[in-house]
């Protein structure tokens, strides 16, 4: 009888942007599936007790390191870092991101590149850099975090979403080019999900649902994510690449959308 293979134990894995919120999330699943991991973000301090918790409740093991994604020497050397307390990394999940928003007019030159810079050009970096030693190694497995505002159009994301879009169509061209080399990569594109980053920028708190009336969803759990991420990683998914997985939840009951799924 065949049983799907979610496994991840053993697997070296890098998270980045890992001290809170959806990254936090994906780093602690992994580990707690047995996988040795690799977080960072840019505060050394705020990524220590992620490790130390991954370390001291989960199967796996964590190592922590300040990496600013937008700077490559850094991502070289959490690469390097990586390989030396693991060996070469099999998974990389590209997380870190964020922005402001803002109307296309009020962005200024410093602001459209900050934000391109942190969710796209860092991506690259990650990529170019971690998938070097991948394909050294004979493959491995990238996932990158676009978002539902990189699939559609949406008020005062223009420089965000502009950036997730590519992101999106990056995995495409990798998912061709690396796959001669066993790397897959895929892209997840969540909803609106709870994290403190969602708190800071866009002022929701709680579960309840924000003030906006195109979100007719409830908000996600990071963990539904992590839990999509580790799939994805998995030979469970073997048979995909190039892929976006769109995870942005379930319609409320009581609006347009939730005619017919028997939600009413
Ligand atoms: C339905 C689904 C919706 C889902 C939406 C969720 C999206 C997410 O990404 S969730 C994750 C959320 N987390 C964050 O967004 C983190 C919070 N944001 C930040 O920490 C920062 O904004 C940053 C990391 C994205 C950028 O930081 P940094 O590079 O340090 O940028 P500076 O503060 O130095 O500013 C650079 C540049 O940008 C201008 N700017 C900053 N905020 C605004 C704003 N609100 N409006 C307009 N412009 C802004 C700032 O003025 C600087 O430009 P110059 O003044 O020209 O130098
Ligand atoms: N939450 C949501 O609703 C959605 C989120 N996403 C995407 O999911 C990802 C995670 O979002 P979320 O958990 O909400 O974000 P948060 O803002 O809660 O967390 C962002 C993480 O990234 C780190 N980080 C920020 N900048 C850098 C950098 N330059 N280098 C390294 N690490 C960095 C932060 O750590 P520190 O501050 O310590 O450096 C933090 O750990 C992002 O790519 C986001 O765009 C997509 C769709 C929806």
């Amino acid at each position: 009888m065949h049983e799907p293979d979610y496994a991840v134990a053993g697997k070296t894995a890098i998270v980045t942007g890992a001290s809170q919120g959806i990254g936090r999330a994906i780093a602690e699943t992994l580990g707690a599936s047995g996988a040795n991991v690799v977080i960072c973000s840019r505060a050394q301090e705020r990524v220590d007790p992620v490790a130390e918790g991954i370390d001291e409740e989960t199967e796996g093991a964590a190592l922590a390191v300040e990496c600013n994604v937008r700077e490559r020497e850094q991502v070289e050397a959490l690469v390097d870092a990586t390989v030396e307390e693991f060996g070469a990394p099999d998974v990389l999940v590209n997380n870190a991101g964020g922005e402001f928003v803002a109307p296309f007019e009020d962005i200024s030159p410093n602001g459209w590149n900050a934000i391109v810079d942190l969710n796209l050009n860092g991506t690259v970096h990650c990529s170019q850099v971690a998938g070097e030693v991948m394909r050294e190694n004979g493959g491995g497995s990238i996932v990158n975090l676009s978002s539902v505002n990189g699939q559609h159009a949406a008020p005062g994301e223009s420089h965000y979403g502009a950036a997730k879009a590519a992101i999106i169509r990056l995995t495409e061209t990798l998912a061709v080019e690396w796959a001669p080399h066993g790397i897959r990569v895929n892209c997840v594109a969540p909803g609106l999900v709870q994290t403190p980053g969602v708190a800071e920028t866009l002022g929701i708190e709680s579960e309840q649902m924000p003030a906006r009336e195109t979100v007719d969803r409830r908000i996600g759990h990071a963990e539904e994510i992590a839990d999509l991420v580790q799939f994805l990683v998995s030979p469970a998914a073997s048979f995909m690449t190039g892929e976006t997985v769109t995870a942005k939840g379930v319609p409320k009951p009581g609006n347009s959308m939730s005619d017919g799924l028997g939600l009413e």
